[in-house]
């Protein structure tokens, strides 16, 4: 039987465009245990493409501040005191870095993404000041609990689905997702992956982006019992 899976989406799930290549969702389909979206986006979006993928909605999102598995919905972290930072920031001048309607952060509840155009030295200053985790992703900054993390979010979902965090295998590309590659049985990180999430994994792949997840799974599938 195959193993869990908890897996990273930009970056990992992506091509370098950006785009969901469609054998991401054959291969989430196709899959025969419990597969876990666990992102830095928001709620909506790994909801939407669990829905399209035709799976259950297994997810971890804002970097681990949601979190739903079979119906049940949990949150983690201390959106107020994000909101304090975000005031902090903008009142100094920061600008979040999103035009137009930021559809980044509408459906987010529990922290804040930034552009990676948004002045970094004032966000990791007031991330320190209000004792708030600074995650650069490579996609977007962002400022999260202190004790949020996709890893801790693993925990629960993978309780709820049956299986305990060291069951699964996970993959990821940047320092959001060193966490969940501390509490995976085995993880992998995408040739494209920065040095953080390299550091944390158990193997760095040769390709990156979806091209290397579908490496890491068929050689994960083809030694399956
Ligand atoms: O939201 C981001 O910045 C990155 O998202 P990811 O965790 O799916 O790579
Ligand atoms: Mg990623």
């Amino acid at each position: 039987m195959v193993p869990p899976l908890a897996l990273d989406i930009d970056g990992t799930l992506t091509t370098p465009e950006h785009t969901i290549d469609p054998r991401t969702l054959s291969l989430l389909a196709s899959w025969e245990a419990p597969v876990v979206l666990a992102t830095g986006k928001a709620f909506p979006y790994p909801v939407a493409l669990c829905h399209f993928a035709g799976v259950p909605e297994r997810v971890i999102a804002e970097n681990g501040g949601v979190a739903m598995a079979d119906g049940d919905l949990t949150y983690a972290g201390d959106p107020e005191r994000v909101d304090a930072a975000v005031e902090a920031f903008e009142a100094r001048g920061g600008d979040l870095g999103w035009d137009g309607v930021d559809t980044v952060n509408r459906w987010r509840e529990t922290e804040v993404a930034a552009s990676r155009t948004a002045d970094e030295a004032l966000l990791r200053a007031v991330a320190e000041e209000f004792d708030l985790a600074f995650l650069d992703t490579g996609y977007a900054y962002h400022l999260t609990s202190a004790d949020t993390s996709k890893g801790a979010a693993l925990g629960g979902v993978a309780e709820r689905v049956g299986y305990a965090p060291e069951d699964f295998v996970a993959v990821g590309d940047s320092e959001n997702d060193a966490s969940m590659f501390d509490v995976a049985g085995e993880a992998y990180a995408v040739a494209n992956a920065d040095e953080t999430a390299k550091g944390a994994a158990d193997h760095v792949l040769e390709r990156g982006y979806v091209d290397g997840t579908l490496d890491a799974l068929s050689r994960v599938r083809e030694r399956a019992p």
